[in-house]
Formats: C-alpha cells, sequence, structure tokens
C-alpha cells in the first residue's frame, strides 16, 4: 500500500510536535524516519497508525489514495511494533503471535487450530521455528523482537509500523536483526516505516531516508543521495562525522586525503594526535599549523598510515577536494 502524507500538522497544547510535514511512501519501500529525540517521528508514527490525531485543518493522510482519517486504527490495516517488545508474558510465543486474530469478533475469527498453524508458520518466516511453547522471559531480546513483528504481520497488515524495534538492544544483536530485516522486508516486500535515530542504520537498511528535525522533514531521498548530498548542515552533521573549515564548508573525515607534509599539492599541515589504528580504517585527529583551522578528523585506509609509518606527533599534509555543495544553509 503507498502513503501520502500531505500537510499535516500536530500540536500538544501549544507545543507543535509536526508542522506542516509532507510524505509520499510508496508501495512495498522501506522507508526510515531519522531525527534527533523530540523531532516527532514517533508522532508521525502514531498518527498514520490513528492512535493520536492530527490537528484539523488541511492535513491528509492516503492509504492508497484514500482518505483515512475517519478510518479506527484498528480497521487500517497496520502492523505496530514498538521498541519494547511489549509481549504477553503469561502466553506462550505462539499464543503471542495469534492474539490479533484470536480477538477478532467470531465471524471473521479464524479457528484455534489455524490461529495455531498461521503462528507456526510465522515463526518460521522469522527463523524462530521450534519456540513456539516458550515464555518471552525464555527469548533473548533478538528473538523477542522477531516474535513481536510476527505478532504485527499476523493479522495481515498492508503497513508495518516500526517504532524503534531495536532501541534496546546491544549492538551486534541491532546489526545482525538490521541486516535481518532488510532481507525479510525484500521477501515480504510490505510497506515499511521505521523510526531510529541511528543513522548507520537508516543509511543500511532504508530505500528512502527522511530525515526530521523540529516537527519538520529537513530532508528526504535514497540513502546515497541523502549523505553524498546534504542540503542542510544539519543534515551533514546528523549523517556522519564531519568536519567544519572555515568560510563554512564542511568534509568528512575520508574525503581527505592524507600526505607526507613536503608532498605536492598539501593544502595544510599538522601534527597526528590520537592515531588509532584498531580496524580497516585508521582514525587520527589532525592539530593543523595553521591557527585558522581548528583540529581535523582524518580516516585513511589503515595499509597507507602503516607504509608512511605514521605515530602520534608526526607532522603531515592534508589535501582536501573541491567543495562542489557548500556553502550549506544552517
Ligand atoms: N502526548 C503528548 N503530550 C505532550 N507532548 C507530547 C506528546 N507526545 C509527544 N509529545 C512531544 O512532542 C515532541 C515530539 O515527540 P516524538 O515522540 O514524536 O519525538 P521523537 O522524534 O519520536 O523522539 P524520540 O526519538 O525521543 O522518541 C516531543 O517534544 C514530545 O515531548
Amino acid at each position: 500500500m503507498s502513503i501520502s502524507i500531505q500537510h499535516l500538522t500536530k500540536s500538544f497544547g501549544s507545543y507543535r510536535a509536526l508542522d506542516d510535514v509532507s510524505l509520499d511512501v510508496p508501495e512495498g519501500s522501506l522507508t526510515a524516519l531519522l531525527g534527533p529525540s523530540g523531532s516527532g517521528k514517533t508522532t508521525l508514527l502514531r498518527i498514520l497508525a490513528g492512535l493520536e490525531f492530527a490537528d484539523p485543518g488541511g492535513a491528509r493522510i492516503l492509504f492508497d489514495g484514500v482518505d483515512v482519517a475517519q478510518i479506527p486504527a484498528g480497521d487500517r490495516g497496520i502492523g505496530f511494533v514498538f521498541q519494547h517488545y511489549a509481549l504477553f508474558r503469561h502466553m506462550s510465543v505462539a499464543e503471542n503471535i495469534g492474539f490479533g486474530l484470536s480477538v477478532l469478533p467470531a465471524s471473521q475469527r479464524p479457528p484455534r487450530k489455524e490461529i495455531r498453524e498461521r503462528a507456526l508458520d510465522l515463526l518460521k518466516r522469522v527463523k524462530l521455528d521450534g519456540l513456539q511453547d516458550r515464555r518471552p522471559s525464555e527469548l533473548s531480546g533478538g528473538q523477542r523482537q522477531r516474535v513481536a513483528l510476527a505478532r504485527a504481520l499476523a493479522v495481515q497488515p498492508k503497513v508495518l509500523l516500526l517504532d524503534e524495534p531495536f532501541g534496546a538492544l546491544d549492538a551486534q544483536v541491532r546489526k545482525d536483526l538490521r541486516r535481518w530485516l532488510r532481507q525479510f522486508h525484500d521477501e515480504i516486500g510490505l510497506t515499511t516505516l521505521f523510526v531510529t535515530h541511528d543513522q548507520e542504520e537508516a543509511l543500511e537498511l532504508a530505500d528512502q531516508v527522511v530525515v526530521m528535525r523540529h516537527a519538520r522533514i529537513e530532508q528526504s531521498g535514497a540513502p546515497q543521495e541523502i549523505y553524498d548530498q546534504p542540503r542542510t548542515s544539519f543534515v551533514y552533521e546528523f549523517l556522519g562525522e564531519v568536519n567544519k573549515l572555515p568560510g563554512d564548508r564542511y568534509i568528512r573525515p575520508h574525503e581527505i586525503e592524507l600526505k607526507f607534509a613536503a608532498d605536492e599539492g598539501v593544502d595544510l599541515t599538522g601534527r597526528v594526535h590520537r592515531l588509532f589504528v584498531a580496524g580497516p580504517i585508521a582514525r587520527m585527529g589532525i592539530l593543523p599549523d595553521s591557527p585558522a583551522f581548528q583540529e581535523i578528523e582524518v580516516w585513511a585506509p589503515r595499509e597507507q598510515v602503516r607504509e608512511m609509518a605514521l605515530t602520534d606527533g608526526d607532522l603531515v599534509g592534508l589535501r582536501f577536494p573541491t567543495f562542489p555543495r557548500l556553502p550549506l544553509k544552517s
């Protein structure tokens, strides 16, 4: 199902949590709402789900072209997964997954046996076969989130909304689940929106990244487009480490060429400090000789750093690429 949000504003008292937000979510896409705490991501998700309502006025929310303003949450065809698993503790995994089906009105409710079969099938899909009779307390955090996802899918939603689904998990589990979710999404092709404040997660997972700030959409587009052509300094800084040079010029640590101080084409010299080489990329700060510059973060291939035999305190040269997209709006 495609989603079109038009001129959506939401206030809590005098506070504006969303300010004239418009966004198109193509059918079958995986869209990330990315932004700092308080930027309005969850509010947007809750309004789509029908758990919250936009301010009266010109706002429109269209699901496949149909205005859903008057459609209650339960009838919107939405599956929702929250950061905290919110599984029912006293129910088995299979009962949790089948819950949405078991509370349907009698006329729509499948027989018990079928509910269990559907739950088992979904468990397979989320790669948790065999765990149907466990309680949530007997699962890891990552497994619980996959159960929560299976539960959201049980009612065959047309849209999946995920609110920081991996937020409470540790870094490695998060990474694994992220890849799993991408693959899972490619298999089932369900229109999905997920909220995150982790730029790496958004860039790696999504087809479309929507950067939010102060109740508005700052920029949206494909991950590479957002990363390579940020329209504002906020987007630039939010999407990854960046150096701010004199004249409001921005440059990412990996875009700077590291050279010997006496090499040709050096724009700036400085001393290495905080050299860190545990990983494929060597990271370091350069303390520039020119007082016009602040410390500059530089990332270079580890091999190069080894060949140059660099250590803290060494004098090096930096070469900046040309700056095609600057200065930016703030
Ligand atoms: N029910 C509410 N009543 C009053 N203010 C609210 C309510 N819900 C959200 N807000 C405010 O609206 C703003 C946006 O909140 P929202 O939860 O959408 O942000 P977010 O981007 O999802 O942040 P986070 O990443 O911290 O979850 C916040 O300042 C929040 O305090």
